[in-house]
């Protein structure tokens, strides 16, 4: 699986919601935080193969080559951001991955060994500053940026060899409450599937890294009784959605750094800025291009000019009329759960081809997945219907440094999930050929003689460029919709994708093919970029 990125490394498509700062004291503070990063892993290193000989088991020894690591940096005054805080910490941006939890205390992002809620202050005037999100409890991560976290105390899925008791309003707990009636933000840490790409040696495997996911607003706190049948904390977050970094508003001329929380409350006269001070100057130049068609407003978000003369539709245009073969519904009322029995299942060659969650369980290799559709008997939030409700995730066009538009996530992706359709008019295939040079938007079927043209009429899909290392896959669906029993393009996250990175795909790895144009050398700035777009 890729990674999404290792800290250090900046990739197009990224907004930086720091606090309000100069761009040279920001790139200083992420110097520090690099630079004790590199010390940690270092020291990691050096005592990790030191305590070889002494541990049989070598988990044993990488623990405690981790904590003795960050705490003789303590000794050392080598831990940077050493000051609680709520809110960003400087040096710091979202999307950030480290592979350590003991490098989260040792740069100031979440200064906690064990505990998922760090805090400042005592008691009733505590505010939480950071959680860290793992799957250890049951937290639950829902689409489009909100969670429910689970507060500390006795929980049955940690080992713990003591009765179990009801969680307690004091500590953490307390502080998330007063983070809540206080209105104040909580940085959010996420543990994620996938090695850390450059990471340390240490022939543990690692499967899994620290996100920063930026910040949330505790917005509900309720009790319930847990599994184990005492008292539980759950809180309900949600991701605060920021602008892009200087954002510029059109109407009033001033940069906008954040929102209006604690140390984001800021807004700074562009005049007072010094030149060259910022690169980039985004501008929202449409806060819905869907005009509410979408679950989610899409806005265009752009430094520049470009072209968007195209009507945003969000279901395929039949231009022309085509044979549609019959597609009989399942029978199954208990969920399409028997390989053998569920009609749809039994297309997919038997097996299913997402988990309970609607994600993808696989890469596909073959041609298409079916799904059910109208007329199956299962309802209709089986999970074999994964790609038919629309956007689940907040995402935002913008101006790309060198490939024209291209899509971002504004909240995070969990691997496997659908992102998004493409979505255009549908024509025989023999049309293609007479329009293959005028456009970049057209997309060949595999599984039915068909293409979709996204030129005139078309969706947030059409803005989705290529990369050679991409993040989501293109997949046919076929599903009874009504009379239309056509394929339609769905993508996938291919891996966790973190809030503010560009969403891409392989132009060529793909079932359904894009019809090349004159324009083929590749931008996509991947170390495994082969220069060309169209192979
Ligand atoms: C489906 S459109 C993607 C959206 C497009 N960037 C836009 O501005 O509307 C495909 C076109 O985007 C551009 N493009 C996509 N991926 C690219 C890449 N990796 N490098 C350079 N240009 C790319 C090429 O012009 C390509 O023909």
């Amino acid at each position: 699986m890729e990674d999404s990125k290792p800290f250090g490394m900046k990739q197009e498509g990224y907004s930086n919601p720091s606090p309000i700062m100069k761009t040279e004291e920001l790139l200083f503070r992420r110097g520090k935080v690099k630079q004790a990063l590199m010390i940690f892993r270092d020291l990691f290193s050096k005592l990790l193969s030191a305590y070889k000989t002494d541990y049989s088991n070598p988990a044993k020894g990488k623990y405690k080559a981790l904590r003795d690591a960050a705490m003789l940096m303590k000794k050392k005054y080598q831990w940077v951001n050493c000051q609680k805080r709520v809110g960003h910490v400087p040096g710091i941006e979202v999307g950030d991955r480290f592979q350590y939890r003991n490098e989260l205390i040792i740069v100031g992002l979440h200064r906690q060994f064990t505990n998922g809620i760090d805090y400042v202050g005592k008691g009733n005037y505590s505010l939480a500053t950071s959680i860290v999100v793992t799957n250890r409890y049951d937290n639950a991560r829902n689409h489009g940026g909100s969670l429910v976290y689970i507060g500390q105390g006795w929980n049955p899925n940690v080992r713990n060899d003591s009765m179990p008791c009801d969680q307690k309003l004091v500590g953490g707990n307390l502080a998330l409450k007063n983070s809540m009636d206080a209105r104040r933000p909580v940085r959010v840490i996420l543990k994620v599937d996938g090695e850390y790409v450059g990471g340390i040696e240490n022939n543990i495997n690692d499967k899994f890294s620290y996100m920063y996911d930026g910040l949330y607003l505790v917005e509900k706190m309720t009790q319930e009784r847990g599994t184990h049948g005492k008292l539980v904390f759950k809180f309900l977050l949600n991701k605060i959605v920021e602008k892009p970094s200087k954002c510029v508003s059109p109407k009033d001329g001033l940069i906008k750094n954040g929102n209006k929380f604690g140390q984001l409350d800021a807004f700074t006269l562009r005049k007072r800025l010094k030149p060259n001070c910022y690169a980039t100057k985004d501008v929202i130049i449409m806060n819905d291009i869907s005009k509410g068609q979408e679950k989610f407003p899409i806005r265009v978000v752009t430094s520049t000019n470009g072209d968007l003369s195209f009507d945003y539709i969000v279901n395929n245009i039949y231009v022309d009329s085509f044979k549609k073969p019959m597609l009989c519904g399942c029978d199954c009322v208990n969920g399409c759960v028997d390989c053998e029995k569920c009609a749809c299942i039994v297309k997919n060659c038997g097996t299913i081809p997402y988990d309970s969650k609607k994600r993808l369980t696989s890469r596909v290799e073959s041609c298409a997945i079916y799904e059910c559709g109208s007329s199956c008997k299962c309802s209709s939030s089986c999970f074999n219907r994964a790609s038919q409700s629309g956007l689940q995730f907040q995402l935002e066009i913008f101006h790309t440094e060198s490939k024209g538009w291209g899509v971002r996530t504004r909240s995070f992706i969990p691997s496997g999930v659908f992102v998004c359709e493409y979505v255009g008019e549908v024509h025989h295939r023999r049309e293609a050929g007479s329009r293959q040079n005028l456009d970049s938007y057209i997309v060949n079927m595999a599984v039915n003689e068909c293409f979709i043209d996204a030129t005139r009429h078309g969706n947030i899909g059409r803005f989705i460029n290529h990369s050679c290392s991409p993040n989501l896959q293109a997949v046919e669906v076929v599903y009874d919709d009504k009379d239309k029993n056509l394929p339609h393009i769905m993508f996938f996250a291919l891996q966790d994708i973190p809030a503010g990175r560009e969403v891409t795909f392989d132009y060529n790895s793909c079932k359904p093919r894009f019809i090349r144009t004159g324009n083929n050398a590749c931008h996509c700035g991947s170390p495994k970029c082969v220069g060309r777009i169209y192979i």
